[in-house]
């Protein structure tokens, strides 16, 4: 992408800590849910939604929000693994659709074992198109910049997709696993999804992320850090604590 592109001011949203930045996330989530009750909405795996994942299942326990019309699409999920029960899948089963019961027919989980891994793909972005969109994504950021698994490097210009991963996905990622894991390559939602999501929010909490972050913000929008592209979107959204805004001078929030 050339240097010419100019990204606009991030709509941003900074909270006091981790626990009000889930908070602000889930209250986005379920007001868009309650707009839409039938939503596609894409989730991510990961440390960042935990928490979040968490208060929409108290939230859903106690009637406030209704998660049972809605649909899910995987965001994205790591190739190759030896022992998947550690993968994107098992954690978003464990963490979020296994607690709130969603019905299995309601996600659109990537089959890792598909014989034509870009068929998936194409069948993943037409199950999108089919049902009208994303209508919410809830994204973490990589310690790279990356979204979901679109890496540094990769066009903005595409759907789902494989990809090769970072070395510091491959590094970072073995937070994810209890033994060492080879991360080769991942299939993921691309970055036009993200473009064409109704709405998009991109969750960053701790002070271990605050040097990228302040790259996503002060970078012209790249493809070597693809959270720059929140800087070119209308319907994104970023919700960050403290910490993670702490190296951000100038930035003026909701
Ligand atoms: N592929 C996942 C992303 O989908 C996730 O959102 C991001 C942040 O992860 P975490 O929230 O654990 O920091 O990186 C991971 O590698």
């Amino acid at each position: 992408m050339g240097a010419k592109i100019e990204g606009k001011p991030i709509k941003t949203i900074i909270c006091d800590d981790f626990e009000a930045m889930s908070q602000c996330s889930a209250d986005l989530i379920c007001e868009s849910l309650k707009a839409k009750p039938d939503s596609l909405l894409c989730l991510p795996a990961g440390s960042s939604a935990t928490r979040t994942f968490q208060i929409l299942k108290e939230r859903a326990d106690s009637g406030e929000v209704d998660f049972s019309e809605a649909y899910f699409v995987s965001l994205d999920e790591w190739l190759d693994l030896k022992d998947e029960s550690e993968n994107c899948t098992a954690f978003m089963l464990q963490n979020f659709y296994n607690p709130l019961n969603i019905d299995k027919n309601k996600i659109r989980l990537f089959d890792i074992h598909a014989e034509n891994l870009e068929e998936e793909c194409k069948s993943v972005d037409k199950y999108i198109f089919d049902h009208g969109g994303i209508d919410l994504m809830l994204l973490g950021l990589g310690m790279n910049g990356h979204l979901g698994l679109n890496e540094p490097g990769e066009s903005f210009d595409s759907y789902a997709k494989v990809v090769t991963l970072d070395t510091v996905t491959q590094q970072v990622g073995q937070k994810y696993f209890s033994k060492s894991t080879d991360l080769t390559r991942g299939i993921t939602l691309g970055v036009r999804h993200i473009f064409d999501s109704k709405k998009v929010i991109l969750q960053v909490g701790g002070m271990a992320k605050a040097d990228i972050v302040k790259k996503v913000y002060e970078s012209k929008p790249s493809f070597e850090i693809p959270g720059t592209v929140m800087q070119l979107l209308d319907n994104g959204v970023v919700v960050l604590d403290r910490d993670a805004a702490s190296s951000l001078e100038n930035v003026s929030c909701e």
